[in-house]
């Protein structure tokens, strides 16, 4: 027999091995009588994903309106995991019952010394240990104090911009280069430069990470969906060079610091090496956990203020009335202090509900994990998950849920004039996530976006053009939110004369 014959029956062979061996689990919702959508070999039901078609945000929200019940049966590749849509069960999943579901799905490869001690993905009882310690350097107190710095970098946006007026301006990446300034200032104490230096280190290593392409989201995609691959063939989330590059920053700044014996409470550094100090005796807390959570504040909080910020610039784009109501209110508040400060940031009433309003329409992270640590079991509602089991939570079915938000697809800012009744009786908008897991750096992620948004409202116009994309559309390259041409508009000097500029 010719050897490419032999060669072709054994492909066969394995890849028929490979499919009846992957549905050996397709049983298990139908034994527990839980709705679930007819998963196909391999891949489950995740194929659209695989085939990039859709996002991941967009084929949860498919899902979400595929079903009217509260939760519903799905298989990512041959694991059974739990799609849940009811407010609810939410509420206990994430809140009153949350000792159950304590840790995410997402893994990484423990031969990843770095990249598996930070906080997003660490497990109990090690998440447990670090979130309690780097709770403090969130505080109030704290944001305070980088407060300066973050106003100092938006004027620098503004000047930055002021070069661009007339032409077409990709303004995602403006608010990218912003957002790498502050967060290699804040928690790596670099002065990054990206204003100055369009190849500059730090924006080079966030393009990077976060630049669409196949073999990252095929990595990324396996640790939240298939984690055991991910251990079994050591994949890396992140590529090793860009751990290395921070890696070197990370060290040579605490070289300097120590030599200098230079203490500063003004940069997460700064305080994190405090922290070491006071916990010298902790061996679960030494320079590769501080590394790791340096690396998480980076990569956790540089696209996800950048992104905010360009979906909210797109969207006034798009509406004049919007956008002269909120630079009225930022100029009135700047007129009555001389400058913006912090404690005003906090007090822009309708600065506060457009950027509710923007991660309602677009939560940089679409969707939710979490596995379920102890057997759980709510009789009133039917439910039982055994544990072990994951489940997803799909943040953009329940954004774009007519129930809870009308007219899902437009914006409107005023949903938010009372937030005193959102999540009341169930979670159904959870850009930050939800309960004791629920995102640390919010305030900081706040802060810096609305700070971004005030300085180039309070300075320019902002229009759409002929390249914006209208309707906007998403990568399916990309587990996070994001346009695939960028978000192209233009910026005009205002047409008013206003009193005050920030
Ligand atoms: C607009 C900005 C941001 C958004 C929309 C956002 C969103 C999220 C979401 C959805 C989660 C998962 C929460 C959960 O599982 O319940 C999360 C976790 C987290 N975020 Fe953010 N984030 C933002 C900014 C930031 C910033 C600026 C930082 C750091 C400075 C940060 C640090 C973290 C950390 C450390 C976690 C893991 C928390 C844990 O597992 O205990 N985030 N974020």
């Amino acid at each position: 027999m010719a050897l490419w014959i032999i060669t072709l029956s054994l492909v066969l062979i394995i890849f028929i091995i490979i499919c009846i061996s992957s549905t050996r689990h397709f049983n298990y919702w139908k034994k527990k009588n839980v709705p679930y959508i007819k998963p196909i070999p391999i891949f489950g039901n995740l194929l659209p994903m695989f085939t990039f078609k859709q996002t991941a945000g967009e084929w949860f929200r498919e899902i979400y309106n595929s079903m009217d019940m509260g939760y519903l049966g799905i298989y990512a590749f041959d694991q059974p995991v739990l799609v849940v849509k009811s407010p609810k069960i939410l509420k206990h999943i994430l809140i009153k019952n949350f000792t159950n579901f304590e840790d995410h799905i997402l893994t990484m490869s423990k031969d990843d010394p770095v990249m598996s001690k930070m906080i997003f993905v660490q497990k109990n009882p090690d998440w447990r240990r670090s979130r309690s310690k780097l709770s403090p350097i969130f505080s109030n107190a704290k944001l305070k104090l980088m407060f300066p710095y973050i106003r100092e970098n938006a004027e620098q946006m503004t000047k930055y911009l002021e070069q661009k007026i007339g032409s077409i301006v990709e303004i995602k990446e403006v608010c990218a280069k912003y957002a790498t300034n502050v967060i290699a200032h804040c928690a790596f104490a670099v002065d990054a430069k990206s204003f100055e230096n369009e190849n500059a280190e730090f924006r080079q290593l966030g393009r990077k990470f976060f630049t669409p392409g196949l073999t990252a989201v095929i990595r990324q995609s396996l640790a939240f969906f298939l984690p055991v691959f991910v251990d079994l063939f050591k994949v890396r989330y992140v590529s090793p060079d860009i751990v290395d590059s921070l890696r070197k920053m990370f060290f040579s700044v605490i070289k300097e610091r120590e030599s200098t014996a230079c203490v500063k409470d003004t940069d997460f550094i700064g305080l994190m090496l405090k922290l070491r100090e006071n916990e010298k005796y902790d061996e679960d807390f030494n320079d590769s956990d501080l590394l790791a959570q340096s690396i998480q504040i980076f990569l956790a909080s540089f696209e996800t203020i950048s992104t905010t910020i360009a979906f909210t610039l797109y969207e006034l784009s798009n509406s004049r009335s919007i956008q002269d109501r909120l630079r009225k209110e930022i100029l009135e508040s700047v007129e009555q202090c001389g400058s913006l400060q912090y404690e005003q940031i906090q007090e822009l009433k309708y600065l506060d509900m457009v950027v509710c309003e923007t991660l309602r329409k677009y939560p940089v992270l679409p969707f939710l994990d979490r596995r379920c640590t102890e057997d759980f079991e709510l009789p009133e509602f039917g439910v039982k998950i055994e544990k072990g089991i994951g489940v997803y939570i799909p943040i953009f079915g329940l954004h774009y849920d007519e129930k809870y938000f009308p007219n899902p697809y437009k914006f409107d800012p005023d949903r938010f004039a009372d937030k005193s009744q959102i999540n009341e009786d169930g979670i159904t908008y959870l850009p930050f996530g939800a309960g004791p897991r629920t995102c640390l750096g919010n305030r900081f992620g706040l802060l810096n976006v609305k700070i971004g948004i005030a300085s180039i409202v309070s300075n320019f116009q902002i229009d759409t053009c002929s390249m914006t994309p209208i309707p906007l559309k998403f990568d399916p390259k990309c587990l996070t939110l994001s346009s695939p041409v960028g978000i192209p508009l233009v910026i005009t000097p205002l047409e008013i004369n206003y009193p005050t500029k920030i």
